[in-house]
Formats: structure tokens, sequence, C-alpha cells
């Protein structure tokens, strides 16, 4: 569902935009929507107040927990059900942060994920991303929301440009702590600056050799990393928030001096943060996360050369692995392929 629906709804139902602005702001704050000193009854027209009770139930209805799956380091994953029965992951993070999905399934495929290993299933409706928050907000105060959860948002970008201009203004988020999570694509650099909420990005970039990240992300548009990172330049210049660069380290395969000097070549001098995090395993996808002295060690030489780089655990990991993993284990058991570390990939390929 879109908020538009929704919008249209109070609307025949003789919603004036104020009245419309209060329900929205109710359910994206998690409040009821009789809360507060003035009774509806003074403030709402009749036909709204009568079919209130059914509107709420539907909004309730959009996002409902299906499991909840607390970690160590105070964050939960949630598999939220949406109402035809579709499934995603929302995370509590620690620091009242929240993780939302945009897709169930992603059709970009990149091999380490858990997401992309079934293609895109469907859309998440901007009300159903909106629901993720107001079902969040239920348990706890959130007061940011990063769209790194299942799903590509730039290939959404209506339903998540809805979502982030809500929860920007009655949702009462600050517009640096909305953070938009993609691999890249020409489309978001455009809409992003338009929007009255800019959110802040971040850009998935995972290796600075075109080659390898097309291997990496096999349907990711192509964007050669440099290319990428002027475009993040540019929009982290116009927003004046740093571009937070994601950084899924894979033994043996983006973690060499190789790709420290690809990093410190494009991101050295630049408004960035580059967040090295290591791979959350996935049982059966073949890779490995590298032991945890090397990528401390990587952390270290590139902030000592000069590119400001943050070591990161992604959080509830000790819950379940990756992104869309929780999904997968709810739905089936599923057959996955395993990627060649460096070395043996020259050995794997086909011959001719
Ligand atoms: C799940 S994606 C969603 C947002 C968007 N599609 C993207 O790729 O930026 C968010 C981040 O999770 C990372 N990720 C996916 N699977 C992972 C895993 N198994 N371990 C660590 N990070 C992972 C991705 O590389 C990406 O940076
Ligand atoms: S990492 Fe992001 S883009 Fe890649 S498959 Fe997973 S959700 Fe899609």
């Amino acid at each position: 569902m879109r908020i538009l629906d929704l919008r249209l709804r109070l609307r025949a139902l003789g919603a004036s935009p104020d009245h419309e602005a209060r329900v929205l702001r109710q359910w994206v704050n998690a409040q009821p929507q009789d809360a507060g000193k003035r009774r509806l009854s003074d403030f709402l027209p009749l036909a709204l107040r009568n079919a209130l009770p059914q509107v709420t139930a539907d909004l309730a209805g959009l996002a409902t927990l299906q499991s909840e799956h607390p970690g160590e380091d105070g964050s939960a994953r949630l598999l939220v059900a949406l109402n035809d029965g579709q499934t995603v992951e929302s995370v509590l993070l620690p620091r009242d942060g929240l993780c939302v999905s945009t897709q169930v399934g992603c059709a970009v495929g990149c091999v380490f994920c858990m997401t992309g290993r079934d293609g895109l299933l469907r859309q998440v409706g901007s009300a159903e991303i909106v629901a993720q928050v107001a079902l969040a907000r239920s348990k706890r105060f959130v007061k940011k929301v990063v769209f790194m959860g299942m799903g590509e948002p730039a290939h959404n970008l209506d339903n998540v440009m809805e979502a982030i201009d809500l929860l920007g203004t009655a949702g009462g988020i600050g517009h640096k702590n909305l953070v938009f999570s993609t691999v890249g694509d020409h489309r978001v650099f455009e809409r992003l600056p338009q929007g009255p909420v800019r959110p802040a990005l971040a850009l998935s970039l995972h290796s600075t050799k075109d080659a390898l990240r097309r291997e990496l992300l096999p349907r990711a548009p192509r964007i050669a990393p440099d290319e990428l990172v002027e475009l993040g330049e540019r929009y982290a210049r116009a927003t004046g928030y740093p571009i937070q660069y994601q950084w899924t380290l894979l033994d043996g395969i983006n973690d060499g001096d190789d790709e420290i000097d690809g990093i410190v070549r494009l991101l050295k001098g630049k408004y960035a943060l580059m967040n090295m995090i290591p791979y959350n395993t996935n049982e059966g996808l073949g890779f490995a996360r590298p032991a945890p002295e090397k990528a401390a060690a990587i952390a270290r030489t590139l902030q000592s050369r000069g590119v400001l780089t943050k070591l990161r655990q992604s959080a509830g990991q000790d819950v379940e692995g990756g992104c869309g993993q929780l999904r997968a284990r709810s739905v089936d058991g599923g057959a996955v392929v395993r990627m060649p570390r460096r070395g043996e990939r020259a050995a794997a390929r086909p011959a001719g």
C-alpha cells in the first residue's frame, strides 16, 4: 500500500489537510489515534471518526510481528509479516536505530547476500515501509532509520522516497538520520537532491576494481567505482553530510593490499566515511570473514593513510547471519552457490 492511497482514503472520509496530517502523525509515531488532550469529537469529522477503528486496524495489519530474535549487542532481528503473508526483516539497532526492508527479495543478486538469492519477489509499499517504523516504535524509541534491510531502495524509488518524506516530517526523524543504502544508480543521484527531505547516503562499494565489483554485484547498474565515488562526493557536498561507504569484508576476495591502495586512491581527501563490515556468515554461500586481527589491521592501515574508517559488526549477527537469512530460514532451506576465492578463481573458470 502507498501512503498516497491512505491519504486518498482519509480525504474520502472528509479529512482536511490538518486531519490527514494528524492521523498520519499518530500512526508513524505509534501513538493511539485518540491520544492527546483534544477529544476526537471536537476535531475530526464524523465519517472519519466512525471509520478510524477500521483504518487503525488496517494500518496495524500492514506490518505485524511474526518473530523476534534478540542479540547480545542490544539489537533484535524482527521477522515481519506483510498483509499478503510475505515476510521481511527489520532490525532494532543499538542506540535507537532501526533497519528497514524496502523489497521482498532483490534483483541485484550480490553473491554474498541471502536476500538476493531468489531475485525480486515484490516491492514493499511506502505505507509498509513506514509501518515497519510504527511497529518498531511500538516496542522502542527510534530516532534513526537506515534503509539497509532486504532490497535495493533504488529499485523501489517512488515508495522509498514517499516513506522518507513522511518519516522526515511527521515522523520527526532528522534528515541525516535517514540513511539510504544503495549499490549506486543514476536515478538515485538525480532524485535524492530534489526531495523535500534529503537523506544521508550509504554506497555499497565492496571493491575498487570494476571487474571484481561486477562479479560480486552481478546486476548492479554499470557504474565504475571511480564514477560512483565522484557522484557520491557531489551529493555529500550538496547535503553537508558525508557519504558512508559500505564494504563487506570477504576473506581472500576483497581484503588484499591492492584494495587498500585502491580505497586510498579513491577516498583520501573525500567527504566520506568507510564502514568495513566483516562478512556475516551465511551457511552455504561459500564465503568467510577475515580473521579479526586482519580486519582490524585493514581498518588501522586505511585510517593511518588518511581514510576515515570504522570497523563495524553488523547488528544481530549472533542471532542470525546476514540480512535475509531469517526470512530464508522461515521460507525454505534453499540451495546456494559458492564463489571461488582469490587464486582459485582462474582455475575455476570454465575453459574456452
Ligand atoms: C542488505 S543491503 C540493503 C541495501 C542495498 N541493497 C545495498 O546493497 O546497499 C545493506 C548492506 O548489507 C550488506 N550485506 C549483505 N549481506 C551481507 C553479509 N552476509 N554480511 C555483511 N554484510 C552484508 C550489503 O553489502 C550492503 O552494504
Ligand atoms: S546486498 Fe543489497 S543490493 Fe545486494 S542483493 Fe543484498 S539487498 Fe540486494
